[in-house]
Formats: C-alpha cells, structure tokens, sequence
C-alpha cells in the first residue's frame, strides 16, 4: 500500500450522564482521552449518551474509526441481564446503558475497532447475552475493589495477577503468560456473552478479566482492568493502545489491520 498521508483516526467515546449541582452534564474522564490522543494517536470524540436521541446508530457510527467505552462508578442496571435488583442508593446511568447497548452490536458488526474498558467491560459482556457479578466480594470471588480512601497511585496501582490465555491476542501482545494489573471494580462477569472468547482470567480466582469478541471482522477486546492508567509507564497498556490506533488507522486507509489480528 502506497504511503498515502491520511487523517488521523476518530475515536467515539461515549459518556457518561451526571448530576453536578442541578444540572446534567455528558463527561468522559480525562484519563481516557488522553490515552487516545497519545497511546492510540488518534483524535477523541465524546458522544453524549442521548440513546435513541443519537439517531439511526449505523449514520452515527459511520463518522468514527473506532468506539472506547471508558470505566464508570455507575453499574448496568440489572434488568439489562436479568439479574436481581440493585442495592438502594446503587447510581446506574440508564441513558449511557440506552446508548452503549445498542452500540457495541453495531460497532462490531460493522468491523469498527472496539477497546472496553471496566464498566465498558461489562457493558460489552451484557450486550452479548452475558450477566454480572453485582457483589464479587459476596459471591465467593476475591474483593476486587480499590479502597477508594487511599492515593490515586494505589488505587490504579498493580492489584493482582491475571492469566493470559496462551496464543490469544493479549499474549501475543504482552509476549508474556502472566500480567499485573490494577483493579477498580465491584462488579464482574458472572456468565460469559456468547460469542465472547476469553483471554484473561484473575489469578486466585479465575474471574474472566478480558476477552475479545470471537470471528470479529475488526479489533474487539474487553479488559476488566485499567490500562490507561498512567500507560506511558506500561509497556502493555502502551503495546494496547498503539494497536487500539493501528487498527483505527488501518481503518482510515481502507485496508485490513496488521500486527495482532494478521
Ligand atoms: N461500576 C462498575 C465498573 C467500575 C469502574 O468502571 N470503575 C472505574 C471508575 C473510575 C474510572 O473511570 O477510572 C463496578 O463497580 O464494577
């Protein structure tokens, strides 16, 4: 392929809706944006989570070159899985879930990169028929909660262990069977999606911690962890956002994305 100056790529992140004072407000954390500017090398997008206010979601999808689904404080309302309902006083974000549901089938048909993260995780898990954890820590799982009392370092700091599945595409891009990785959730995978291919698991409790969308035209990893957290001091989380951005990239020149997925 000629080396034709291209654009850089679009990447779509959705928002998450918020109360601050009396207003609602449509907010992606800074860590995130960063990391695609400067991991992906590509140009962030935030899209207000408007749910069917967005429109035909296909038309929407067709202006970016790939999705980032970012972590959130606020869990998937259950009803989403058919799970049990929330603890009182648990904060949901109904109009993110409306939007990002119905927009990770259609990321993914449409071959569009796809990279998840936390709530974006268990998002992506929902929207493939699968169900969560809502209390890791009274399911007989470890706890996997930060202690939010402690500094940022610590909490985004290393955590546990996690298994990479040997051959899958975190190995090939790790180059390494085990990683350390933060760990910021109360929630997690209790039924896998179907169509969903494992390639992590918690080390000590064998909760799945990653996995990517099987016979996937395009990009389409879920991570339970952090990695754009400080990623410039990771060599993973560096390795994961730069093939984030080839496979947007490669988007972009209209041709098949190298590295991991050739
Ligand atoms: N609410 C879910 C997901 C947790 C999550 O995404 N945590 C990170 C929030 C802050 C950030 O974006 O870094 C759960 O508790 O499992």
């Amino acid at each position: 392929m000629p080396n034709v100056p291209t654009r850089k790529p679009l990447i779509g992140i959705p928002a998450d809706r918020r109360l601050l004072g009396n207003h609602y407000f449509h907010c992606v954390g800074e860590k995130y944006i960063q990391a695609v500017v400067q991991g992906a090398g590509a140009l962030p997008v935030l899209i207000p989570s408007l749910g069917e206010g967005l429109g035909d979601m296909n038309e929407l999808l067709e202006n970016f070159d790939g999705i980032l689904l970012t972590g959130s404080p606020s869990n998937v309302e259950p009803y989403r899985y058919q799970g049990p309902a929330s603890a009182p006083g648990t904060l949901h974000d109904t109009h993110r879930d409306s939007t990002t549901l119905e927009m990770i089938p259609a990321v993914v048909a449409a071959g569009l990169p796809l990279l998840a993260i936390c709530r974006g995780f268990q998002e992506m898990n929902v929207a493939f028929g699968g169900s969560l954890w809502q209390n890791l820590h009274e399911a007989g799982l470890r706890d996997h909660r930060e202690d939010p009392q402690a500094p940022l370092d610590m909490q985004y700091g290393p955590a546990h262990e996690v298994e990479l599945v040997p051959e899958g595409l975190l190995h090939r891009l790790a180059g390494a069977a085990r990683l350390k990785v933060n760990s910021l959730h109360t929630q997690g995978v209790q039924r896998l999606g179907d169509g969903l291919e494992v390639e992590a698991r918690a080390v000590g409790d064998g909760l799945v911690e990653a996995f990517r969308v099987r016979n996937a035209p395009g990009f389409a990893l879920g991570l339970q962890w952090h990695p754009e957290w400080k990623f410039q001091d990771n060599p993973f989380s560096r390795a994961l956002f730069a093939a984030f951005g080839e496979a947007a990239r490669a988007r972009v020149r209209g041709s098949i994305p190298q590295g991991i997925y050739s």
